[in-house]
């Protein structure tokens, strides 16, 4: 698991390994560890010159003592310094290291368009403007140097792209676009979530020796080893009621497929049994595509409702679909809500009292909290629907929405998007962040074989945060490998899901391909 720690934490774990350590040697460690990485990056390149762009604070010293490392290796190095009082105002002891290791020094108040055409000549540069010290956003002139990098550079973050919020709470719209980021101790959480990781590119983590093995992450990923500490593996005591029976409520008349794609997953995922509720057509669908599953209600660990759910459906056999939802809604055992369930949601029997997983995208998360703040239904007369929180704003801050929408209702939130959220009720436990999938998994049916995995982790046992977060990683990962860089169709992912988690589960015997 990859965790990330709040800035807080991790100034308290520098604090305390400083302590313990000669004066220096932390910046030492991170500046070689650092080096050593461009250096790396430059040999790949076949890269001569470096760039190093320096800002007032401990960023802009890990940079300059990493600059000298560069200089002394060989390599051309520039320190560009981007601070309002130039020399003054960096790091001194950092500086005159710098200068001695053969590093040149430009101060852009000087003469900025010579000073941009240097920033333009590097094939590697170092961002050091600001680190986990940094407010979100640029200054102008840090903005001018940044704009000046060529297209075909390598620009490595120091630390935290310069302009992220550490926290990772407010967006990246103003921050250094980095092809790497290199920090030091352990990631931040604007590495892992949505806000910041677009700007971070590649990460790769230098330990210098911080002790945070006890202090709980703000933010965690999933890697492909949890996945063999976490996915249910049957024992020989085993039956297929014990290792957890999934009831699904999906499709209708109008939405078919997504009956079939849910159910399919579910198998594929290796549910112990299925119990199919749903109307006439997608019964018989799921009858020939799926043999394994059962149909009609009985005893169950979980339930996933909601797939190609319609909740307006008229009719008798949607009718007593729908009772067998707002039933099983309403009983103490777990349950996956997705996609049209969402809408049966009462916000007068919240919070629930069994595990529950409400796995929404955008859209859908929007138009439920909208309806949880004014569940009579904001109307306006000339316009209709006045929803108070649109798919932008979810778009533009998605923790902060599935943060409240988790403590609205008491429940797990899974926020669906090419980066992947999942929110425990307990806020202060931490996110889970997954990013496995390629963009070709944004295509109907995507979520809903999703819904598949997730609902069969629940039924298994596994907590609403667990089976969030690994059903998110598995999803992701057998996405990739279906699409192998290109097209894939959903039902494609669902059946790829068994291959791909045996593999993840061999992993110390072999990789996934
Ligand atoms: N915490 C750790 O474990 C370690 C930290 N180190 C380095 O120290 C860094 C933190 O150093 P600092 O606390 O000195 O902070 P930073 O170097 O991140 O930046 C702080 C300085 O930048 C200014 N500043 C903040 N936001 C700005 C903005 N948007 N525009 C312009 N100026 C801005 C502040 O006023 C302050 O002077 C880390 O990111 C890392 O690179 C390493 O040296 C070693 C270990
Ligand atoms: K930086």
């Amino acid at each position: 698991m990859i965790r990330a720690h709040r800035v807080e934490d991790v100034r308290a774990a520098e604090a305390a390994a400083m302590a313990a350590l000669p004066e220096g040697e932390l910046m030492a460690r991170a500046s070689e560890g650092l080096a050593e990485v461009a250096a790396a990056r430059l040999a790949e390149r076949d890269g001569r010159t470096v760039v190093a762009l320096v800002g007032p604070g401990n960023n802009g010293g890990d940079t300059l003592y990493a600059a000298g490392l560069l200089s002394e290796a060989g390599f051309a190095c520039v320190a560009v310094l981007v601070t309002p009082a130039g020399r003054a105002s960096v790091h001194a002891e950092a500086l005159a290291a710098a200068e001695e290791a053969g590093v040149a020094v430009v101060v852009p108040a000087d003469d900025p368009a010579a000073a941009a055409a240097l920033v333009g000549e590097g094939d590697l540069v170092l961002d050091g403007i600001v680190g986990i010290g940094g407010r979100p956003g640029l200054h102008d002139e840090a903005a001018r140097m940044v704009d000046a990098i060529d297209d075909d550079a390598w620009v490595l973050a120091v630390d935290l792209a310069s302009g992220l919020d550490p926290c990772g709470e407010s967006g990246d719209d103003e921050a250094v676009w980095a092809d790497e980021t290199v920090t030091f101790g352990t990631p931040k959480p604007a590495h892992l979530l949505p806000a910041g990781e677009g700007a971070t590119g590649r990460l790769t983590v230098v330990d210098i020796g911080l002790d945070l093995d006890d202090v709980p992450a703000a933010v965690e990923r999933l890697t492909y080893d949890d996945v063999a500490l976490l996915w249910p593996v049957p024992g020989p005591a085993d039956d297929k009621y014990s290792r957890g029976v999934l009831g699904v409520v999906a499709g209708g008349e109008s939405y078919t497929g997504a009956a079939i794609l849910s159910v399919t997953a579910a198998a594929e995922s290796g549910a112990g049994m299925i119990r199919y509720v749903g109307t006439p057509t997608p019964t018989g669908l799921v009858r020939a595509a799926v043999p394994e599953a059962v149909h009609g209600e009985g005893r169950v660990q979980a339930w996933l409702i909601g797939p190609g759910l319609d909740v307006s459906a008229e009719g008798e056999a949607a009718r007593a679909q729908l009772d067998v939802a707002r039933t099983a809604l309403a009983s103490d055992e777990p349950v996956v809500l997705d996609a049209g369930g969402l809408d049966l949601l009462d916000p007068g029997a919240l919070p629930r009292t069994a595990p529950t997983l409400l796995t929404p995208h955008a859209g859908e998360l929007a138009r439920l909290l909208s309806r949880l703040d004014a569940p009579s239904g904001a109307r306006d007369a000339t316009t209709g629907e006045t929803p108070s929180v649109t798919r932008a704003d979810v778009e533009g801050d998605p923790l902060g929405h599935a943060r409240r929408l988790a403590a609205r209702t008491g429940a797990t939130v899974l926020l669906k998007g090419s980066t992947t959220l999942v929110v425990d009720p307990d806020l202060a436990a931490p996110v889970r962040s997954q990013a496995d999938a390629p963009a070709w998994l944004a295509t109907a049916g995507a979520g809903d074989v999703l819904s598949g995995v997730v609902g069969t982790l629940l039924a298994s046992g596994l907590k609403p945060l667990d089976a969030g977060s690994l059903g998110a990683l598995v999803h992701g990962v057998t996405a990739d490998r279906v699409s192998a860089g290109g097209p894939l169709r959903a039902l494609a992912v669902a059946h790829g899901i068994r291959p791909t988690v045996r593999d993840l589960l061999a992993r110390g015997r072999s990789a996934p391909e």
